[in-house]
Protein backbone atom coordinates (compact mmCIF):
# COMPACT_ATOMS: atom_id res chain seq x y z
CA UNK A 1 0.00 0.00 0.00
CA UNK A 2 1.44 3.44 -1.16
CA UNK A 3 1.33 6.24 1.96
CA UNK A 4 -1.88 7.06 2.11
CA UNK A 5 -0.54 10.37 4.29
CA UNK A 6 0.21 11.50 0.59
CA UNK A 7 -3.91 12.02 0.10
CA UNK A 8 -4.57 13.87 3.36
CA UNK A 9 -4.59 17.32 1.83
CA UNK A 10 -5.74 15.91 -1.58
CA UNK A 11 -9.18 14.23 -1.89
CA UNK A 12 -10.00 14.00 -5.17
CA UNK A 13 -6.61 12.11 -6.09
CA UNK A 14 -7.71 10.10 -3.00
CA UNK A 15 -11.32 8.82 -4.75
CA UNK A 16 -9.39 8.40 -8.51
CA UNK A 17 -6.56 6.05 -6.08
CA UNK A 18 -9.60 3.78 -5.71
CA UNK A 19 -11.53 4.27 -9.32
CA UNK A 20 -8.05 3.17 -10.30
CA UNK A 21 -7.73 0.01 -8.39
CA UNK A 22 -11.88 -1.39 -9.87
CA UNK A 23 -11.10 0.24 -13.41
CA UNK A 24 -12.77 -2.06 -15.55
CA UNK A 25 -16.06 -2.21 -13.75
CA UNK A 26 -15.79 1.48 -13.52
CA UNK A 27 -15.33 1.85 -17.25
CA UNK A 28 -17.86 -0.30 -18.29
CA UNK A 29 -20.58 1.55 -15.89
CA UNK A 30 -19.17 5.30 -17.81
CA UNK A 31 -19.86 3.33 -21.18
CA UNK A 32 -23.17 1.88 -20.50
CA UNK A 33 -24.77 5.47 -18.69
CA UNK A 34 -23.66 7.09 -22.18
CA UNK A 35 -24.89 4.85 -24.49
CA UNK A 36 -27.83 5.01 -22.53
CA UNK A 37 -28.12 9.05 -22.74
CA UNK A 38 -27.37 8.78 -26.17
CA UNK A 39 -30.10 6.88 -26.68
CA UNK A 40 -32.20 8.70 -24.69
CA UNK A 41 -31.56 12.06 -26.27
CA UNK A 42 -31.55 10.14 -29.79
CA UNK A 43 -34.95 9.28 -28.56
CA UNK A 44 -36.36 13.41 -29.34
CA UNK A 45 -34.81 13.40 -32.50
CA UNK A 46 -36.83 10.01 -33.25
CA UNK A 47 -39.87 11.82 -32.01
CA UNK A 48 -39.50 14.55 -34.49
CA UNK A 49 -38.85 12.08 -37.47
CA UNK A 50 -42.78 10.75 -36.44
CA UNK A 51 -43.93 14.68 -35.95
CA UNK A 52 -42.36 14.97 -39.51
CA UNK A 53 -43.68 12.05 -40.92
CA UNK A 54 -47.53 12.52 -39.52
CA UNK A 55 -47.05 16.38 -41.18
CA UNK A 56 -46.61 14.83 -44.47
CA UNK A 57 -50.32 13.47 -43.98
CA UNK A 58 -52.25 10.13 -43.93
CA UNK A 59 -50.78 8.96 -47.34
CA UNK A 60 -47.15 9.16 -45.98
CA UNK A 61 -47.93 5.90 -43.73
CA UNK A 62 -45.06 4.47 -45.63
CA UNK A 63 -42.69 7.03 -43.42
CA UNK A 64 -44.21 7.13 -39.88
CA UNK A 65 -43.64 3.15 -39.23
CA UNK A 66 -39.91 3.07 -39.99
CA UNK A 67 -40.02 6.52 -38.08
CA UNK A 68 -41.78 4.66 -35.10
CA UNK A 69 -39.73 1.22 -35.26
CA UNK A 70 -36.72 3.73 -34.86
CA UNK A 71 -38.07 5.52 -31.76
CA UNK A 72 -39.05 2.30 -30.19
CA UNK A 73 -35.70 1.16 -30.35
CA UNK A 74 -34.17 3.96 -28.94
CA UNK A 75 -36.63 4.15 -26.31
CA UNK A 76 -35.65 0.26 -25.29
CA UNK A 77 -31.97 0.37 -25.85
CA UNK A 78 -31.91 3.67 -23.46
CA UNK A 79 -33.82 1.63 -20.58
CA UNK A 80 -31.85 -1.74 -21.13
CA UNK A 81 -28.39 0.31 -20.52
CA UNK A 82 -29.56 1.87 -17.69
CA UNK A 83 -30.00 -1.38 -16.13
CA UNK A 84 -26.84 -2.61 -17.03
CA UNK A 85 -25.18 0.05 -15.57
CA UNK A 86 -27.02 -0.10 -12.58
CA UNK A 87 -26.58 -3.69 -11.97
CA UNK A 88 -22.41 -3.38 -12.24
CA UNK A 89 -23.00 -0.56 -10.23
CA UNK A 90 -24.17 -2.28 -7.15
CA UNK A 91 -21.67 -4.29 -6.95
CA UNK A 92 -18.48 -1.55 -7.96
CA UNK A 93 -19.39 1.27 -6.02
CA UNK A 94 -20.15 -1.27 -2.67
CA UNK A 95 -16.42 -2.87 -2.99
CA UNK A 96 -15.33 0.41 -2.93
CA UNK A 97 -16.61 1.65 0.18
CA UNK A 98 -14.91 -1.24 1.76
CA UNK A 99 -11.25 -0.69 0.29
CA UNK A 100 -11.66 2.52 1.76
CA UNK A 101 -12.43 1.61 4.90
CA UNK A 102 -10.21 -1.23 4.91
CA UNK A 103 -7.27 1.06 4.12
CA UNK A 104 -8.58 3.84 6.35
CA UNK A 105 -9.21 1.61 9.54
CA UNK A 106 -5.42 0.29 9.14
CA UNK A 107 -3.90 3.58 8.79
CA UNK A 108 -5.26 4.53 11.46
CA UNK A 109 -4.53 1.40 14.23
CA UNK A 110 -0.78 2.47 13.16
CA UNK A 111 -0.90 5.81 15.06
CA UNK A 112 1.11 6.38 18.54
CA UNK A 113 -1.39 6.93 21.91
CA UNK A 114 -0.36 10.61 21.77
CA UNK A 115 -2.48 10.75 18.51
CA UNK A 116 -5.48 9.01 19.85
CA UNK A 117 -5.36 10.93 23.38
CA UNK A 118 -6.05 13.94 21.58
CA UNK A 119 -8.88 12.99 20.03
CA UNK A 120 -12.39 11.43 20.57
CA UNK A 121 -12.65 7.61 19.54
CA UNK A 122 -16.04 8.53 17.95
CA UNK A 123 -14.92 10.93 15.99
CA UNK A 124 -12.19 8.83 14.52
CA UNK A 125 -14.90 5.92 13.52
CA UNK A 126 -17.01 8.25 12.38
CA UNK A 127 -14.98 9.94 10.20
CA UNK A 128 -14.06 6.62 8.26
CA UNK A 129 -17.71 5.89 7.91
CA UNK A 130 -17.99 9.70 7.02
CA UNK A 131 -15.49 9.29 3.81
CA UNK A 132 -16.97 5.69 2.91
CA UNK A 133 -20.58 7.16 2.63
CA UNK A 134 -19.30 10.88 1.41
CA UNK A 135 -17.51 8.62 -1.64
CA UNK A 136 -20.25 6.15 -2.21
CA UNK A 137 -22.49 9.29 -2.91
CA UNK A 138 -20.48 11.31 -4.98
CA UNK A 139 -19.63 8.13 -6.94
CA UNK A 140 -23.52 7.49 -7.43
CA UNK A 141 -24.06 11.40 -7.83
CA UNK A 142 -21.34 11.54 -10.75
CA UNK A 143 -22.81 8.97 -12.78
CA UNK A 144 -26.73 8.80 -12.29
CA UNK A 145 -26.74 12.74 -11.26
CA UNK A 146 -23.61 15.01 -13.23
CA UNK A 147 -22.25 12.60 -16.21
CA UNK A 148 -26.20 12.01 -17.72
CA UNK A 149 -26.98 15.58 -18.14
CA UNK A 150 -23.82 17.08 -18.83
CA UNK A 151 -23.69 13.62 -22.05
CA UNK A 152 -27.51 15.03 -22.57
CA UNK A 153 -26.57 18.68 -22.86
CA UNK A 154 -23.94 18.34 -25.31
CA UNK A 155 -25.66 15.87 -27.27
CA UNK A 156 -28.84 18.15 -27.11
CA UNK A 157 -26.66 21.01 -28.46
CA UNK A 158 -25.45 18.54 -31.62
CA UNK A 159 -28.88 17.93 -32.57
CA UNK A 160 -30.12 21.86 -32.38
CA UNK A 161 -26.92 22.51 -34.49
CA UNK A 162 -28.58 20.37 -37.43
CA UNK A 163 -31.35 23.01 -36.93
CA UNK A 164 -29.53 26.18 -36.55
CA UNK A 165 -25.13 26.32 -35.83
CA UNK A 166 -25.41 30.14 -34.39
CA UNK A 167 -28.35 28.95 -32.40
CA UNK A 168 -26.40 25.90 -31.30
CA UNK A 169 -23.24 27.96 -30.42
CA UNK A 170 -24.86 30.53 -28.55
CA UNK A 171 -26.04 27.71 -26.56
CA UNK A 172 -22.47 26.63 -25.66
CA UNK A 173 -21.39 30.27 -24.63
CA UNK A 174 -24.89 30.06 -21.85
CA UNK A 175 -24.44 26.14 -20.76
CA UNK A 176 -20.16 27.47 -20.25
CA UNK A 177 -21.03 30.34 -18.55
CA UNK A 178 -23.68 29.04 -15.91
CA UNK A 179 -21.22 26.22 -15.16
CA UNK A 180 -18.21 28.23 -14.51
CA UNK A 181 -20.33 30.14 -12.71
CA UNK A 182 -22.16 27.40 -10.57
CA UNK A 183 -18.29 26.61 -9.47
CA UNK A 184 -17.10 29.12 -8.76
CA UNK A 185 -19.74 30.31 -6.42
CA UNK A 186 -20.08 27.11 -5.07
CA UNK A 187 -16.48 26.73 -4.37
CA UNK A 188 -16.60 30.16 -2.46
CA UNK A 189 -19.34 28.67 0.10
CA UNK A 190 -16.59 25.84 0.73
CA UNK A 191 -16.32 27.50 4.60
CA UNK A 192 -20.03 27.09 5.41
CA UNK A 193 -19.51 23.40 3.85
CA UNK A 194 -16.24 22.47 6.08
CA UNK A 195 -17.92 23.96 9.09
CA UNK A 196 -20.98 22.11 8.85
CA UNK A 197 -18.21 18.67 8.32
CA UNK A 198 -16.47 19.94 11.69
CA UNK A 199 -19.65 20.10 13.74
CA UNK A 200 -21.33 16.77 12.59
CA UNK A 201 -17.79 15.34 13.21
CA UNK A 202 -17.88 17.03 16.86
CA UNK A 203 -21.62 15.47 17.35
CA UNK A 204 -20.54 11.67 16.74
CA UNK A 205 -17.84 11.77 19.19
CA UNK A 206 -20.07 13.66 21.99
CA UNK A 207 -22.54 10.89 20.88
CA UNK A 208 -20.08 7.92 22.27
CA UNK A 209 -17.78 9.29 25.15
CA UNK A 210 -21.27 10.08 26.28
CA UNK A 211 -22.59 6.28 25.60
CA UNK A 212 -19.10 4.99 26.64
CA UNK A 213 -19.56 6.67 29.99
CA UNK A 214 -23.40 6.32 30.80
CA UNK A 215 -22.63 4.34 34.19
CA UNK A 216 -20.59 7.30 35.25
CA UNK A 217 -23.84 9.33 33.83
CA UNK A 218 -26.32 7.06 35.81
CA UNK A 219 -24.41 7.15 39.10
CA UNK A 220 -24.23 10.99 39.45
CA UNK A 221 -27.80 11.46 38.06
CA UNK A 222 -26.30 13.78 34.90
CA UNK A 223 -29.13 12.85 32.80
CA UNK A 224 -30.60 16.89 32.13
CA UNK A 225 -26.77 18.26 32.17
CA UNK A 226 -25.87 15.98 29.62
CA UNK A 227 -28.89 16.45 27.79
CA UNK A 228 -28.47 19.92 27.50
CA UNK A 229 -24.63 20.00 26.53
CA UNK A 230 -25.52 17.29 23.74
CA UNK A 231 -28.70 19.40 22.74
CA UNK A 232 -26.59 22.52 22.89
CA UNK A 233 -23.61 20.45 20.52
CA UNK A 234 -26.67 19.52 18.01
CA UNK A 235 -28.09 22.95 18.39
CA UNK A 236 -25.19 24.24 16.77
CA UNK A 237 -24.31 21.86 14.40
CA UNK A 238 -27.91 21.93 13.30
CA UNK A 239 -27.38 25.80 13.02
CA UNK A 240 -23.84 25.00 10.28
CA UNK A 241 -26.12 22.65 8.24
CA UNK A 242 -28.60 24.81 7.63
CA UNK A 243 -26.36 27.75 7.02
CA UNK A 244 -24.51 25.89 4.08
CA UNK A 245 -27.61 24.19 2.97
CA UNK A 246 -28.96 28.05 2.17
CA UNK A 247 -25.89 29.16 0.90
CA UNK A 248 -26.63 25.91 -1.54
CA UNK A 249 -30.34 26.55 -2.00
CA UNK A 250 -29.48 30.45 -2.99
CA UNK A 251 -27.56 28.70 -5.56
CA UNK A 252 -30.14 26.65 -7.40
CA UNK A 253 -32.41 29.81 -7.47
CA UNK A 254 -30.36 31.45 -9.51
CA UNK A 255 -29.51 29.15 -11.64
CA UNK A 256 -32.93 28.21 -12.42
CA UNK A 257 -33.58 32.02 -13.34
CA UNK A 258 -30.62 31.63 -15.60
CA UNK A 259 -31.31 28.66 -17.40
CA UNK A 260 -35.59 29.79 -17.86
CA UNK A 261 -34.78 32.73 -19.54
CA UNK A 262 -32.19 30.56 -21.89
CA UNK A 263 -34.75 28.62 -22.75
CA UNK A 264 -37.70 30.82 -23.40
CA UNK A 265 -34.99 32.90 -25.82
CA UNK A 266 -34.10 29.69 -27.60
CA UNK A 267 -37.97 28.47 -28.35
CA UNK A 268 -38.53 32.22 -29.34
CA UNK A 269 -35.79 31.69 -31.73
CA UNK A 270 -37.15 28.96 -33.23
CA UNK A 271 -40.36 30.53 -33.40
CA UNK A 272 -38.89 33.30 -35.87
CA UNK A 273 -37.19 30.93 -37.83
CA UNK A 274 -40.51 28.62 -38.39
CA UNK A 275 -42.14 32.19 -39.34
CA UNK A 276 -39.39 32.58 -41.90
CA UNK A 277 -40.02 29.37 -43.02
CA UNK A 278 -36.19 28.56 -42.32
CA UNK A 279 -37.36 25.26 -40.39
CA UNK A 280 -40.00 22.72 -39.99
CA UNK A 281 -42.60 22.84 -37.08
CA UNK A 282 -40.79 18.80 -36.73
CA UNK A 283 -37.69 21.06 -35.65
CA UNK A 284 -39.31 23.52 -33.32
CA UNK A 285 -40.81 20.29 -31.51
CA UNK A 286 -36.74 19.34 -31.42
CA UNK A 287 -35.80 22.60 -30.64
CA UNK A 288 -38.88 23.05 -27.96
CA UNK A 289 -38.25 19.28 -26.12
CA UNK A 290 -34.29 19.80 -26.26
CA UNK A 291 -34.53 23.11 -24.97
CA UNK A 292 -36.18 21.50 -22.01
CA UNK A 293 -33.56 18.43 -21.72
CA UNK A 294 -31.21 21.32 -21.66
CA UNK A 295 -33.07 23.17 -18.71
CA UNK A 296 -33.26 19.77 -16.90
CA UNK A 297 -29.44 18.81 -17.24
CA UNK A 298 -28.19 22.33 -16.11
CA UNK A 299 -30.28 22.01 -13.51
CA UNK A 300 -29.75 18.69 -12.55
CA UNK A 301 -25.68 19.27 -12.52
CA UNK A 302 -26.20 22.46 -10.56
CA UNK A 303 -28.25 20.64 -7.69
CA UNK A 304 -25.08 17.77 -7.72
CA UNK A 305 -22.70 20.03 -8.13
CA UNK A 306 -23.57 21.59 -5.18
CA UNK A 307 -23.71 18.44 -2.98
CA UNK A 308 -20.73 17.24 -4.24
CA UNK A 309 -19.56 20.31 -2.68
CA UNK A 310 -20.99 19.59 0.53
CA UNK A 311 -19.73 15.84 1.05
CA UNK A 312 -16.39 16.97 -0.45
CA UNK A 313 -15.84 18.98 2.45
CA UNK A 314 -17.03 16.12 4.40
CA UNK A 315 -14.15 14.02 2.81
CA UNK A 316 -11.72 16.54 3.18
CA UNK A 317 -11.96 17.05 6.90
CA UNK A 318 -12.11 13.95 7.68
CA UNK A 319 -9.23 12.58 5.17
CA UNK A 320 -6.72 15.52 7.24
CA UNK A 321 -7.62 14.12 10.33
CA UNK A 322 -7.33 10.32 9.65
CA UNK A 323 -4.63 10.34 7.15
CA UNK A 324 -2.02 12.14 9.52
CA UNK A 325 1.64 10.39 9.13
CA UNK A 326 2.30 8.10 12.09
CA UNK A 327 4.42 9.61 14.16
CA UNK A 328 6.29 6.44 15.12
CA UNK A 329 7.91 4.71 12.14
CA UNK A 330 10.10 1.32 12.04
CA UNK A 331 13.79 2.77 11.48
CA UNK A 332 14.48 2.40 7.80
CA UNK A 333 17.19 -0.44 8.93
CA UNK A 334 14.82 -1.53 11.62
CA UNK A 335 15.51 -5.37 12.38
CA UNK A 336 13.76 -8.17 14.70
CA UNK A 337 14.79 -8.05 17.98
CA UNK A 338 16.64 -10.97 19.05
CA UNK A 339 15.86 -12.00 22.36
CA UNK A 340 18.81 -13.43 24.77
CA UNK A 341 17.51 -12.95 28.27
CA UNK A 342 15.39 -9.98 27.90
CA UNK A 343 18.10 -7.37 29.88
CA UNK A 344 16.39 -4.03 30.22
CA UNK A 345 18.42 -1.17 29.98
CA UNK A 346 17.79 2.48 30.30
CA UNK A 347 20.56 5.08 29.07
CA UNK A 348 20.13 8.54 30.40
CA UNK A 349 17.42 9.01 29.03
CA UNK A 350 15.38 12.90 28.52
CA UNK A 351 11.43 12.34 27.78
CA UNK A 352 9.25 15.06 27.66
CA UNK A 353 5.66 14.63 26.33
CA UNK A 354 4.65 16.56 23.53
CA UNK A 355 3.12 19.27 25.53
CA UNK A 356 6.46 20.12 27.23
CA UNK A 357 6.04 18.36 29.97
CA UNK A 358 9.37 17.09 31.14
CA UNK A 359 9.43 13.50 33.11
CA UNK A 360 12.82 11.99 32.85
CA UNK A 361 16.36 14.28 32.61
CA UNK A 362 19.03 11.61 32.54
CA UNK A 363 17.19 8.84 33.38
CA UNK A 364 19.31 5.24 33.96
CA UNK A 365 18.34 1.75 35.26
CA UNK A 366 19.43 -1.71 34.35
CA UNK A 367 17.76 -4.53 34.93
CA UNK A 368 19.05 -8.07 34.80
CA UNK A 369 17.45 -10.82 32.72
CA UNK A 370 14.87 -12.71 34.54
CA UNK A 371 15.04 -10.35 37.39
CA UNK A 372 11.77 -8.90 39.10
CA UNK A 373 11.39 -5.45 39.50
CA UNK A 374 8.86 -3.53 41.80
CA UNK A 375 8.14 -0.12 40.73
CA UNK A 376 6.85 2.27 44.15
CA UNK A 377 6.61 5.85 44.32
CA UNK A 378 4.51 9.24 44.71
CA UNK A 379 1.98 9.94 42.03
CA UNK A 380 3.09 11.74 39.29
CA UNK A 381 6.70 10.17 39.94
CA UNK A 382 6.93 8.89 36.13
CA UNK A 383 6.32 4.94 36.09
CA UNK A 384 3.53 4.71 33.84
CA UNK A 385 5.81 6.61 31.61
CA UNK A 386 8.24 4.25 32.24
CA UNK A 387 6.09 1.29 30.77
CA UNK A 388 5.10 3.14 27.68
CA UNK A 389 8.63 4.52 26.88
CA UNK A 390 9.89 0.84 26.71
CA UNK A 391 7.23 -0.29 24.51
CA UNK A 392 8.27 2.56 22.20
CA UNK A 393 4.89 4.13 22.18
CA UNK A 394 6.87 7.68 22.69
CA UNK A 395 10.70 7.93 21.35
CA UNK A 396 12.82 9.81 24.49
CA UNK A 397 14.57 13.14 23.00
CA UNK A 398 17.92 11.88 24.47
CA UNK A 399 19.29 8.58 25.48
CA UNK A 400 18.84 5.11 24.44
CA UNK A 401 16.58 2.19 25.68
CA UNK A 402 18.30 -1.20 25.34
CA UNK A 403 16.74 -4.68 25.52
CA UNK A 404 19.04 -7.63 25.57
CA UNK A 405 21.36 -4.51 24.43
CA UNK A 406 19.69 -3.78 21.59
CA UNK A 407 18.25 0.01 20.80
CA UNK A 408 14.47 -0.36 20.75
CA UNK A 409 14.02 2.68 18.44
CA UNK A 410 16.11 0.22 15.96
CA UNK A 411 13.96 -2.95 16.23
CA UNK A 412 10.67 -3.35 14.50
CA UNK A 413 7.99 -2.33 16.41
CA UNK A 414 6.45 -5.51 15.67
CA UNK A 415 8.91 -7.60 17.52
CA UNK A 416 9.29 -5.18 20.53
CA UNK A 417 5.27 -5.69 20.89
CA UNK A 418 6.04 -10.06 20.40
CA UNK A 419 8.80 -9.63 23.10
CA UNK A 420 6.29 -7.65 25.88
CA UNK A 421 3.37 -8.63 27.95
CA UNK A 422 1.31 -5.91 29.80
CA UNK A 423 -1.31 -6.35 32.06
CA UNK A 424 -2.56 -3.18 32.69
CA UNK A 425 -4.40 -1.79 35.58
CA UNK A 426 -6.98 -1.16 33.72
CA UNK A 427 -7.85 -4.39 31.26
CA UNK A 428 -10.06 -4.36 28.48
CA UNK A 429 -11.60 -6.68 26.97
CA UNK A 430 -13.72 -7.03 23.77
CA UNK A 431 -16.95 -7.14 23.70
CA UNK A 432 -16.41 -11.32 22.87
CA UNK A 433 -16.16 -14.96 24.45
CA UNK A 434 -14.24 -15.45 27.28
CA UNK A 435 -12.19 -17.91 25.04
CA UNK A 436 -11.82 -15.45 22.10
CA UNK A 437 -10.64 -13.12 25.23
CA UNK A 438 -8.02 -15.49 26.31
CA UNK A 439 -6.98 -16.23 22.97
CA UNK A 440 -6.04 -13.11 22.14
CA UNK A 441 -2.80 -13.24 23.70
CA UNK A 442 -1.61 -16.15 20.76
CA UNK A 443 -4.05 -16.56 18.22
CA UNK A 444 -2.94 -19.69 17.13
CA UNK A 445 -3.16 -21.90 20.48
CA UNK A 446 -5.35 -24.62 20.49
CA UNK A 447 -8.24 -25.17 22.88
CA UNK A 448 -5.91 -27.12 24.97
CA UNK A 449 -3.24 -24.06 25.53
CA UNK A 450 -6.41 -21.77 26.29
CA UNK A 451 -7.83 -24.06 29.17
CA UNK A 452 -4.21 -24.54 30.59
CA UNK A 453 -3.47 -20.90 30.70
CA UNK A 454 -7.03 -20.12 32.28
CA UNK A 455 -5.94 -23.03 34.75
CA UNK A 456 -2.40 -21.42 35.54
CA UNK A 457 -4.88 -17.81 36.04
CA UNK A 458 -6.90 -19.56 38.37
CA UNK A 459 -9.92 -18.45 35.88
CA UNK A 460 -10.91 -22.13 35.64
CA UNK A 461 -13.50 -22.41 38.73
CA UNK A 462 -15.64 -19.10 37.65
CA UNK A 463 -15.40 -20.07 34.34
CA UNK A 464 -17.11 -23.31 35.38
CA UNK A 465 -19.73 -21.86 37.33
CA UNK A 466 -20.94 -19.09 34.11
CA UNK A 467 -23.62 -20.35 32.54
CA UNK A 468 -22.18 -20.30 28.91
CA UNK A 469 -18.79 -21.54 30.40
CA UNK A 470 -15.56 -20.06 28.29
CA UNK A 471 -18.07 -19.36 25.20
CA UNK A 472 -19.71 -16.89 27.64
CA UNK A 473 -19.66 -13.42 26.37
CA UNK A 474 -18.15 -10.92 28.64
CA UNK A 475 -20.36 -7.41 27.97
CA UNK A 476 -19.00 -4.04 26.60
CA UNK A 477 -15.37 -4.05 28.08
CA UNK A 478 -15.81 -7.00 30.49
CA UNK A 479 -18.40 -5.71 32.60
CA UNK A 480 -20.00 -9.17 33.09
CA UNK A 481 -16.90 -10.14 35.26
CA UNK A 482 -15.82 -8.68 38.07
CA UNK A 483 -12.39 -6.78 38.52
CA UNK A 484 -10.37 -9.67 40.35
CA UNK A 485 -12.31 -11.81 37.68
CA UNK A 486 -11.29 -9.87 34.80
CA UNK A 487 -7.72 -9.59 36.05
CA UNK A 488 -7.15 -12.97 35.50
CA UNK A 489 -8.51 -13.55 32.92
CA UNK A 490 -6.21 -10.49 31.40
CA UNK A 491 -3.12 -12.61 33.10
CA UNK A 492 -4.11 -16.07 31.55
CA UNK A 493 -3.96 -14.20 28.50
CA UNK A 494 -0.38 -12.66 29.07
CA UNK A 495 0.04 -16.61 30.20
CA UNK A 496 -0.54 -17.64 26.74
CA UNK A 497 1.18 -14.44 24.99
CA UNK A 498 4.46 -15.86 26.72
CA UNK A 499 6.57 -13.16 25.54
CA UNK A 500 10.14 -12.80 27.65
CA UNK A 501 9.44 -9.19 29.47
CA UNK A 502 6.15 -8.87 31.48
CA UNK A 503 5.13 -5.31 32.44
CA UNK A 504 2.22 -4.95 35.29
CA UNK A 505 0.39 -2.42 36.82
CA UNK A 506 -0.99 -4.03 39.78
CA UNK A 507 -4.54 -2.34 40.62
CA UNK A 508 -5.24 -0.10 43.33
CA UNK A 509 -8.45 -1.26 44.16
CA UNK A 510 -9.44 -3.30 47.00
CA UNK A 511 -9.63 -7.16 46.53
CA UNK A 512 -11.46 -9.63 49.17
CA UNK A 513 -9.04 -12.36 50.39
CA UNK A 514 -9.82 -14.87 48.18
CA UNK A 515 -9.34 -13.11 45.37
CA UNK A 516 -6.34 -11.50 46.14
CA UNK A 517 -4.73 -14.53 46.67
CA UNK A 518 -6.11 -16.44 43.31
CA UNK A 519 -4.48 -13.56 41.34
CA UNK A 520 -1.65 -13.62 43.70
CA UNK A 521 -1.57 -17.05 42.73
CA UNK A 522 -2.09 -16.19 39.01
CA UNK A 523 0.77 -13.81 39.03
CA UNK A 524 2.95 -15.86 40.26
CA UNK A 525 2.36 -18.40 37.63
CA UNK A 526 2.72 -15.57 34.64
CA UNK A 527 6.21 -14.13 36.44
CA UNK A 528 7.95 -17.23 36.25
CA UNK A 529 10.84 -17.39 34.12
CA UNK A 530 10.63 -13.60 33.31
CA UNK A 531 12.33 -10.27 33.44
CA UNK A 532 9.12 -8.10 35.11
CA UNK A 533 8.78 -4.83 35.86
CA UNK A 534 5.70 -4.40 38.02
CA UNK A 535 4.07 -0.74 39.50
CA UNK A 536 3.15 -2.41 42.57
CA UNK A 537 0.84 -1.58 45.78
CA UNK A 538 0.08 -4.16 47.74
CA UNK A 539 3.10 -4.99 50.25
CA UNK A 540 2.06 -9.03 49.40
CA UNK A 541 3.15 -8.43 46.17
CA UNK A 542 6.18 -6.36 46.92
CA UNK A 543 7.37 -9.23 48.65
CA UNK A 544 7.89 -11.61 45.79
CA UNK A 545 10.59 -9.02 43.95
CA UNK A 546 14.20 -9.06 43.67
CA UNK A 547 14.68 -5.21 43.77
CA UNK A 548 12.24 -2.30 44.31
CA UNK A 549 12.88 0.88 42.33
CA UNK A 550 11.57 3.95 43.89
CA UNK A 551 10.99 6.48 41.88
CA UNK A 552 10.28 10.47 42.33
CA UNK A 553 10.19 13.27 40.07
CA UNK A 554 11.62 10.68 37.09
CA UNK A 555 14.61 9.79 39.46
CA UNK A 556 15.63 6.89 41.38
CA UNK A 557 15.56 8.10 44.94
CA UNK A 558 16.03 4.62 45.90
CA UNK A 559 17.21 1.03 44.62
CA UNK A 560 17.62 -2.68 45.96
CA UNK A 561 16.07 -5.82 47.36
CA UNK A 562 13.39 -5.49 49.35
CA UNK A 563 15.13 -6.91 52.56
CA UNK A 564 17.77 -4.17 52.73
CA UNK A 565 15.25 -1.13 51.50
CA UNK A 566 13.64 -1.98 54.43
CA UNK A 567 16.20 -1.00 57.22
CA UNK A 568 16.88 2.29 55.28
CA UNK A 569 15.07 5.04 55.90
CA UNK A 570 12.66 6.53 52.78
CA UNK A 571 9.95 5.61 51.12
CA UNK A 572 9.94 2.74 51.00
CA UNK A 573 9.85 2.01 54.85
CA UNK A 574 7.07 4.59 54.97
CA UNK A 575 5.24 2.91 52.34
CA UNK A 576 5.69 -0.82 54.25
CA UNK A 577 5.19 0.92 57.96
CA UNK A 578 1.81 2.29 56.43
CA UNK A 579 0.65 -0.29 55.34
CA UNK A 580 1.43 -2.65 57.58
CA UNK A 581 -0.34 -0.05 60.23
CA UNK A 582 -3.52 -0.41 57.78
CA UNK A 583 -3.81 -4.00 57.58
CA UNK A 584 -3.39 -4.13 61.63
CA UNK A 585 -6.76 -1.80 62.05
CA UNK A 586 -8.28 -3.84 59.20
CA UNK A 587 -7.76 -7.00 61.58
CA UNK A 588 -8.34 -5.36 65.01
N1 LIG B 1 -0.13 11.73 27.84
C1 LIG B 1 0.44 12.63 28.65
N2 LIG B 1 0.64 13.88 28.19
C2 LIG B 1 1.21 14.81 28.98
N3 LIG B 1 1.65 14.58 30.25
C3 LIG B 1 1.46 13.36 30.76
C4 LIG B 1 0.85 12.32 29.99
N4 LIG B 1 0.81 11.19 30.77
C5 LIG B 1 1.37 11.54 31.95
N5 LIG B 1 1.77 12.82 31.94
C6 LIG B 1 2.46 13.53 33.02
O1 LIG B 1 3.72 12.90 33.26
C7 LIG B 1 4.02 12.83 34.65
C8 LIG B 1 4.31 11.38 35.03
O2 LIG B 1 3.09 10.64 34.90
P1 LIG B 1 3.03 9.06 35.13
O3 LIG B 1 1.67 8.65 34.71
O4 LIG B 1 4.17 8.43 34.47
O5 LIG B 1 3.18 8.95 36.69
P2 LIG B 1 2.94 7.69 37.63
O6 LIG B 1 4.13 7.61 38.52
O7 LIG B 1 2.63 6.49 36.84
O8 LIG B 1 1.68 8.15 38.46
P3 LIG B 1 0.48 7.25 39.08
O9 LIG B 1 1.09 6.44 40.19
O10 LIG B 1 -0.47 8.28 39.62
O11 LIG B 1 -0.09 6.45 37.99
C9 LIG B 1 2.81 13.42 35.36
O12 LIG B 1 3.13 14.75 35.69
C10 LIG B 1 1.69 13.39 34.33
O13 LIG B 1 0.81 14.46 34.51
Amino acid sequence: MDDLCAYANRPWAFVARYLRRRIVPHAAIMVAVLGAVACSVSTQYGLKGVVDALGKGPESNHLIWPALTVLICFIAADNMLWRVASLIASFTFVKVTGDIRRDLFQHLTGHSPSYFADRQPGTLASRITATSNAIFTAENMFVWNVMPPCAAAFGAILYVGSVSVPMALGLVVICGGVVVLMFRIAAAGKPLHHDFAEKAAAVDGEMVDLVSNMPLVRAFSAYKREFARFDQTIGTEMKARSRSLLYLERLRIMHALITVAAVLGLLYWAIQMWQQGAATAGQVVLVCTLGITILAATRDLAVALVDVTQHTARLSEALRTLLQPHDLRDHPEAKPLVGDGARITFESVGFNYPDGREVFGEFNLDIQPGQRVGLVGRSGGGKSTLFTLLQRFYDPQQGRILIDGQDIGRVTQESLREAITVVPQDISLFHRSLRENIRYGRPEATDEEVWAAAEAARCTDFINDLPGGFDTIVGDRGVKLSGGQRQRIAVARAILKNSPILLLDEATSALDTESEEAIREALGNLMKGRTVIAIAHRLSTLKDFDRIVVLDGGKVIQDGSPDRLVHLDGFYRDLIQRETIKLSREAA
